[in-house]
C-alpha cells in the first residue's frame, strides 16, 4: 500500500500526519520551506504545532518528487494558495486521490478546492476532508469526527477507512460541493460571531447571527448545486458551531479584535477574510441575499463600521424566519 502524503506543512497538516502515523500509517509530510522541514527533520517538531512530537513514521521533506510514491495526497496549503500550489505541483501530484484540507473560497475564480484540484489535475479523484476540529485536539488525540467527501463511492469508502484513526472519526459524503462550502462560509460567520462577542453585544446576538447566519449559508451551498442536508452535518453546523463559540478558532479571534478596535497579527491564517470578500462577490453577482457576509466583507474592508453594520442588519425588513 503506498504512502499518504501530506502537502503543506501548517499546523493542520502536522496533527494529521501525527494521528495517522500514531495509527500505524506511515505519512510523508511536504514543507515549502527547506529550511524549515530541516529542522523538523533534527527536532522532530514543527513550531506551527508546538509541543508536539513527531512520531518516527513521519517523514519531512521539502522535495516534492518525494511525493511521487504517495497516494493519497492530503492538501493541506492555505486556500488562497491552493491553485498556486497545484499549478507547480500538478505534473507530480495527478492521477492520485486528492484530498483538499483547506477551508475557502478562491478570492480570484470564485472556486472551491474541489474545483480548483479537477481543473489542475484532470485524471485526479477530488475529495475533501472537512468538518469541527482544531489541530492541537487531533494532535493530542482527543475525539474529533470530520466529513470525507467524495462523488464516487468506492473512492469515498476507501478514504474513509485509509484516514480514519482511533481517536480520527470520519463520515462519508457524496457532496464534496456541499462540505466544501460548509467550511468555507463557517469562517465568515465566525468572522462575524468574533466581532459581536468583541464589540460586547453579548450571546443572545450571537446565537441569533449563528442562526441567521447558518441560513444564509445554506442559501448560498443550495445556489452553488449543493445539497441542503450537508450543510446540517459536521462540515457546516458543527464546524460553525465549533468556531464561533471557541477562542481557539483564529478566525473568531480575529473577529474579536476587531470588534475591540485591538491588533492581529496579519501572519496568522484566517481563512474567512479572503473568503468572504468572494462570497460576498459572488452572492452579489447572483442576486444571492447574504446579509451577514456582505457586512463581513465591508467591515474587513474599513467599508463599514461596526455600528454601521450593526444598525443596518437590525433595520433590514422585518419577515417571515
Ligand atoms: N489549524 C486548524 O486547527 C485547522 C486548519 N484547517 C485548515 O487547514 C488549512 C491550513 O491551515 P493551517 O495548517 O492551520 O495553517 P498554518 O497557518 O498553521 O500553516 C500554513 C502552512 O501553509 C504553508 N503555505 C503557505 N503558503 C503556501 C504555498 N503557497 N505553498 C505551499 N505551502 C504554503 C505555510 O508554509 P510556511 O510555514 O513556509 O509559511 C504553512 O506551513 C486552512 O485552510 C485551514 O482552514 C482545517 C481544520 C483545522
Ligand atoms: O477550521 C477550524 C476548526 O474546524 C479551525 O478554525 P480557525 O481556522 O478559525 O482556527
Amino acid at each position: 500500500m503506498s504512502r499518504i502524503a501530506i502537502a503543506g506543512a501548517g499546523a493542520f497538516g502536522t496533527a494529521l500526519a501525527v494521528t495517522l502515523a500514531q495509527a500505524g500509517r506511515p505519512v510523508t509530510l511536504w514543507a515549502r520551506n527547506c529550511d524549515a522541514a530541516r529542522d523538523m527533520v533534527k527536532t522532530r517538531e514543527n513550531l506551527r504545532l508546538p509541543g508536539v512530537p513527531l512520531p518516527e513514521n513521519v517523514t519531512v521533506t521539502a522535495d516534492l518528487d518525494a511525493l511521487r510514491i504517495c497516494d493519497p495526497v492530503l492538501l493541506s496549503v492555505p486556500m488562497q494558495a491552493l491553485a498556486g500550489f497545484l499549478r507547480d505541483a500538478a505534473a507530480t501530484l495527478d492521477g492520485r486521490a486528492l484530498v483538499a484540507c483547506c477551508k475557502g473560497v478562491d478570492m480570484t475564480t470564485g472556486r472551491g478546492p474541489t474545483a480548483i484540484i479537477a481543473g489542475a489535475c484532470p485524471t485526479a479523484v477530488p475529495a475533501v476532508l472537512t468538518g469541527p476540529s482544531f489541530a492541537a485536539d487531533i494532535a493530542r488525540g482527543l475525539p474529533t469526527a470530520l466529513t470525507l467527501a467524495c462523488v464516487d463511492p468506492d473512492h469515498g469508502t476507501a478514504l474513509q477507512e485509509r484516514l480514519s484513526t482511533p481517536t480520527l472519526r470520519l463520515y462519508r459524503s457524496g457532496d464534496p460541493v456541499g462540505a466544501e462550502l460548509g467550511g468555507a462560509l463557517k469562517n465568515i460567520m465566525a468572522i462575524a460571531a468574533g466581532i459581536v462577542i468583541g464589540a460586547g453585544l453579548g450571546d443572545s446576538a450571537r446565537a441569533a447571527l449563528m442562526t441567521r447566519g447558518f441560513a444564509e449559508m445554506q442559501r448560498f451551498a443550495r445556489a452553488q448545486g449543493a445539497e441542503a442536508e450537508t450543510l446540517a452535518g459536521l462540515s457546516g453546523f458543527g464546524d460553525l458551531v465549533l468556531t464561533c463559540t471557541s477562542t481557539q478558532s483564529r478566525n473568531f479571534r480575529y473577529g474579536a479584535a476587531l470588534g475591540q478596535g485591538a491588533y492581529f497579527d496579519p501572519q496568522i491564517t484566517v481563512e474567512g477574510a479572503a473568503t468572504a470578500r468572494a462570497v460576498a462577490a459572488i452572492a452579489q453577482a447572483r442576486g444571492i441575499d447574504m446579509p451577514v457576509t456582505q457586512s463581513v466583507a465591508q467591515v474587513i474592508d474599513g467599508q463599514r463600521s461596526i455600528a454601521e453594520a450593526v444598525t443596518t442588519l437590525l433595520s433590514r425588513p422585518l419577515k417571515e424566519e
